[in-house]
């Protein structure tokens, strides 16, 4: 198949671990027959520094003519406050203008690194479980307001904003163990008694088939790290979202283990580790590229509905990790880890071809 995929590698180790993703979209195309043409474009602070917009039009163009965007991360000290124009700015903007509401975050720990996490194995045992976060309302897209002595983040939702996240993440248990839970903070927040109230009505008019149960969000943070296995797959908002895959990725033994796939009405997504731009070993060439290797899997499966290739990616990794080809974060004391390159050659090298 034809398809046109633009890449953003951004800022800090994004550019780093996009490079390990764009070599394994390029050794797919070549392996399975298909082609993939990879187009570049600035985004996040690269992009300030050279136009002063952290999303420039011909960026946010190209990403609406693509099939599939792959990105890494933005931000960095460089554009903090008190810079007014922020990296991040441009990647809320870039999923808004595209319809992104769904990410989808999963978290299934790889056995081989059952030992590496700080959890115990039987606690992580069957974990496999899928974030579904809201990603184009909330906190997050609120009105901003700064004065002298106080400041102002509105949280809205609308009940359209709801109803079309839920039924993602309900469809998505449907085809898994079709249990979902919906996440939110009712005891206190109007919006989230809204998204309890329309989750309610969408699962019982439209998937009665799906067992639904509420947790308040902090105890959602306990239960994650108290018994994950229990949980199939999560809707929630944006900001607990954001916050919880954060957490959630510690069961994977590393925040650089995660993948994301944004999705909205049509087939184009956004691929992108959930990591950020990690500042602090940016340009050492240490970075874990898994989480980027599996967010191609992701770009491969949704939005170019190639499944096989995406499943060769998951093997490969998964084959890669069995090896012991372990990146700085995974290694266990006393182990000499691998560099991003090295481990992004072992799933090259360890992928497999079209069944015949
Ligand atoms: N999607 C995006 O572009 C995101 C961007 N950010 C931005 O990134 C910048 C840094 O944010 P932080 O809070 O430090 O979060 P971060 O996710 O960049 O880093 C948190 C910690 O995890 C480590 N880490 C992250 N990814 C890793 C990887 N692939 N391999 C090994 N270690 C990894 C970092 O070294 C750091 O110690 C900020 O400007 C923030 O706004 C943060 C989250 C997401
Ligand atoms: C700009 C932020 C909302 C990025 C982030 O932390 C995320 O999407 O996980
Ligand atoms: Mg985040």
């Amino acid at each position: 198949m034809k398809a046109l995929i633009a890449v953003l590698p951004g800022d800090g180790i994004g550019p780093e671990v996009v490079e390990q993703g764009t070599r394994l979209l390029k050794t797919v195309a070549e392996r399975f027959g298909h082609s993939f043409e990879l187009v570049e474009a600035p985004m996040g602070g690269v992009a300030i520094d050279r136009t002063g917009a952290p999303l420039p039009p011909e960026t946010l163009a190209l990403c609406q003519r693509a099939d599939a965007v792959l990105l890494g991360a933005v931000g960095g000290p460089k554009w903090d406050p008190p810079a007014k124009v922020r990296p991040e700015q441009g990647l809320l903007a870039l999923r808004k203008e595209l319809g992104l509401y769904a990410n989808l975050r999963p978290v299934a720990p790889f056995p081989a690194l059952h030992d590496t996490s700080t959890l115990k194995p039987e606690v992580l045992r069957g974990v496999d479980l899928l974030v579904v976060r809201e990603l184009t309302g909330g906190i997050y897209f609120g009105e901003k307001r700064r004065e002298e002595d106080r400041a102002f983040d509105a949280c809205v939702y609308t009940v359209d904003e709801v109803v079309r996240v839920v039924r993602a993440a309900a469809s998505l248990a449907r085809a898994r163990r079709k249990r979902l839970t919906s996440v939110d903070k009712a005891n206190v927040l109007e919006t989230s008694r809204l998204w309890r109230s329309v989750t309610e009505r969408v699962i019982r008019e439209e998937f009665p088939d799906i067992e639904l149960k509420h947790m308040l969000v902090d105890a959602c943070a306990m239960h994650l790290i108290k018994r994950p296995a229990d949980f199939d797959v999560i809707v929630t908002e944006n900001m607990f979202g954001d916050i919880l895959t954060d957490e959630a990725a510690m069961l994977s033994g590393s925040i650089g283990m995660l993948p994301s796939a944004s999705l909205g009405a049509n087939r184009r997504g956004l691929y992108e580790p959930i990591h950020g731009s990690a500042p602090d070993i940016a340009g050492r060439a240490v970075a874990n590229p898994y989480g980027t290797l599996l967010s191609v899997a992701m770009l491969l499966r949704h939005s170019l509905g190639l499944e096989q290739e995406a499943r060769a990616v998951e093997s490969a990794v998964a084959s890669s990790l069995d090896a012991g080809v372990l990146t700085a974060d995974l290694v266990p004391p006393g182990t000499r880890p691998v560099g991003t390159q090295e481990a992004g050659r072992a799933v090259l090298d360890r992928l497999g071809g079209p069944a015949r």
